[in-house]
């Protein structure tokens, strides 16, 4: 891709400068052969009536007229009716069959550009904005729409209709063919000319536009930050200076699309009334017939509404360009980490031996869009099975990395990190997913009811089965309090809940996925201490014999934690029991104090909030 916005893209496809590139979309009409062959008889037969109107036209003008014959007018406009009806039939099956194909390839596209991108790696949503990669699904393949729908069938058909007017032309009069044909390279100069002008700004124009939705996007995903702090008259400005630069990009396009139509019509129609003056000239000499100069306006007139056509149809074509081009460079990117390759875990447990479940050896991870800042350095930490470790250390700190990698979102640069003694490089990601569940901070619901929710890393569970997680997450009493129970909505990203609600949605999904192995991300944010008791409650239920790792920021996490692991720029820098680390690790007793605001030793535990002292016992 060669423009600005999608320079950081991860592809390498080269920019392709022609209309080949439409080829590419080959492959999506390919399937529909049988279709193609319909619309393309249908193409061929309204073109070839098309032409031959022309020389009803001359028999008319000829015999009807001329010849002053009421029985040949009779005829001629008789064979006029049946070919028109004949062309209407035609062009209705050429239209229908065009634009479902445009339809059905449109669809096809868009399923096969949303599941490609559904299995990319995460970083690539980091380097490319979401709503750019939203109006590739939208915008462009609706342009793609039109382009196969309509333009593509127009184009083809001017086409054929331009080779047939010429062929007809040079046996009606060779003569006035050769004006005609050294018309033609003047016609097409512009064409070029401004066509390239158009493709480059249609480009823009697309660009532009994408960043218009993309902006609006973020701005409506954070409207309360934008109205808290009264940003509301700077939003609306900033956004519209990004319409304004869209409309100036369109405007120029539009510009150049209009000369070149103003100048193909003007060239077109000049040569026309020249062909009538030499011609006429001609048929005044009784050089030729009143008909043949009909047929050949005729033929002429075809022609040059075909370039005008093409032309139009051209700008088109070159928008669409652009459009593929994304379009295919979107479906060529590859996922760096592939979904569907590597083995499937096949025994996590890793039975009497003592052997660490989960191992991270030496690792060493920088993010891709910070490849100079080390994530993680030298990492080396392992778990046992049915063990749970907290991980604690200062905010970037990497505790949150280290879940990342061990879900596969990203690869780490050096080591390794092994479940069950296989480096998970070599298990399925689908298979290794399957042994995790992670409870986020921010727990991440969907615009659904509760059953769609709580079932949605087990979709084939019964009702009876995402009821009894709901319970063990002590959320089943709560959902029973909404207006329609477990049929509620809970609006966009769970917006109708609070948020220790929202948290235990997300443990009853994880309860019910029962994972082999959980990862934990504890809310930071003030759950009140009802809230709180509850979502610790669950918590337990969850972590019951289960290999867990922790990010911790509660007090009863650390305590009950079978390790705890000190983290610091990315280095793990001590690992022990709380009471240990108290001792052997300053920065640990600065956090424990510092979280808990006042010294913490075991025997304090009683005189911790309500949620501790119900965890601790
Ligand atoms: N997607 C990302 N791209 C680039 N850098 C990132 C990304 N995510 C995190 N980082 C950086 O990596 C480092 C470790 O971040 P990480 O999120 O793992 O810290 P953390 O210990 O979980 O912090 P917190 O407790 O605040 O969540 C930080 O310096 C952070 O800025």
């Amino acid at each position: 891709m060669s423009n600005d916005s999608d320079s950081n893209t991860d592809n390498t496809t080269k920019s392709p400068r022609s209309l080949s590139v439409l080829f590419h979309l080959w492959q999506f009409m390919r399937p529909y052969k049988g279709t193609l062959w319909g619309a393309g008889i249908a193409l061929v037969l309204t073109a070839g009536i098309t032409l031959s109107i022309g020389q009803g036209v001359r028999i008319l003008i000829d015999e009807g007229f001329v010849a002053q014959s009421t029985e040949a007018l009779t005829q001629a406009v008789f064979v006029i009716i049946g070919l028109s009806l004949l062309m209407a039939i035609g062009t209705y099956t050429r239209f229908y069959l065009v634009s479902w194909l445009g339809e059905r390839v449109t669809a096809d596209l868009r399923k096969a550009v949303f599941n490609h991108i559904i299995t990319l790696h995460p970083s690539y949503f980091e380097t490319n904005r979401s709503g750019e990669i939203m109006s590739r699904l939208t915008t462009d393949t609706t342009l793609l729409q039109n382009i196969i729908g309509s333009s593509f069938s127009m184009a083809l058909r001017s086409s054929l209709t331009f080779i047939g007017a010429l062929i007809l032309l040079l046996v009606t009069n060779l003569k006035l063919s050769l004006i005609v044909l050294l018309g033609v390279p003047l016609v097409l100069a512009p064409i070029l000319l401004y066509g390239r002008r158009v493709r480059k700004l249609s480009k823009a124009s697309q660009d532009s536009i994408a960043d218009v939705g993309s902006y609006a996007g973020e701005i409506i995903q954070h409207i309360k930050t934008v109205q808290s702090y009264t940003r509301e008259s700077h939003e609306q400005q900033a956004f519209g200076k990004e319409v304004e630069t869209a409309f100036d990009v369109a405007r120029r396009r539009v510009r150049q699309r209009a000369m070149l139509i103003a100048t193909v019509i003007l060239l077109v129609f000049g040569a026309i009334t020249g062909l009538l003056w030499v011609g006429g000239n001609d048929m005044l000499a009784g050089r030729m017939t009143g008909g043949d100069l009909g047929a050949f306006v005729f033929y002429a007139i075809m022609m040059a509404s075909a370039v005008a056509t093409i032309s139009e149809v051209y700008g088109e074509l070159q928008r669409a360009t652009g459009a593929t081009e994304r379009l295919i460079a979107l479906l060529q990117v590859d996922s760096l980490i592939p979904f569907d390759q590597g083995q499937k875990v096949r025994n996590v447990d890793s039975g009497d031996d003592q052997e660490a479940l989960l191992a991270f050896e030496d690792i060493q991870f920088c993010y891709p869009s910070r490849p100079e800042q080390p994530a993680l350095q030298h990492l080396n930490l392992s778990i046992a099975e049915g063990q749970s470790l907290a991980l604690v250390g200062p905010s970037g700190a990497g505790k949150s990395t280290l879940f990342e990698l061990l879900q596969r979102f990203y690869d780490p640069d050096q080591g390794a990190i092994t479940l069950a003694g296989t480096d998970i490089r070599e298990l399925s990601t689908e298979s290794l997913r399957q042994q995790l569940a992670v409870v986020p901070q921010q727990p991440a619901l969907f615009t659904a009811d509760v059953w769609y929710n709580i079932r949605y890393g087990k979709p084939d569970a019964t009702d009876e089965e995402v009821i009894a997680a709901a319970k063990a997450a002590h959320a089943h009493d709560f959902i029973e309090k909404l207006p329609d129970g477990y049929n509620s909505h809970l609006g966009e990203q769970g917006a109708r809940l609070s948020g220790g609600q929202k948290q235990r949605i997300a443990i009853a999904r994880a309860i019910l996925k029962d994972p082999k192995i959980l990862l934990l991300d504890e809310a930071t944010s003030a759950l009140d201490a009802e809230s709180e008791y509850h979502v610790q409650q669950a918590l337990e239920t969850l972590m019951q014999n289960r290999t867990t790792l922790i990010i911790a920021h509660r007090l009863a996490t650390i305590l009950h934690a079978d390790q705890i692991a000190v983290l610091d720029h990315g280095k793990l820098i001590a690992q022990g029991k709380h009471s240990e680390l108290l001792e052997s690790s300053p920065l640990y007793k600065r956090l424990a104090d510092l979280q808990f605001q006042e010294p913490i030793v075991p025997d304090a535990v009683s005189a911790a909030p309500a949620a501790t002292a119900a965890a601790t016992d």
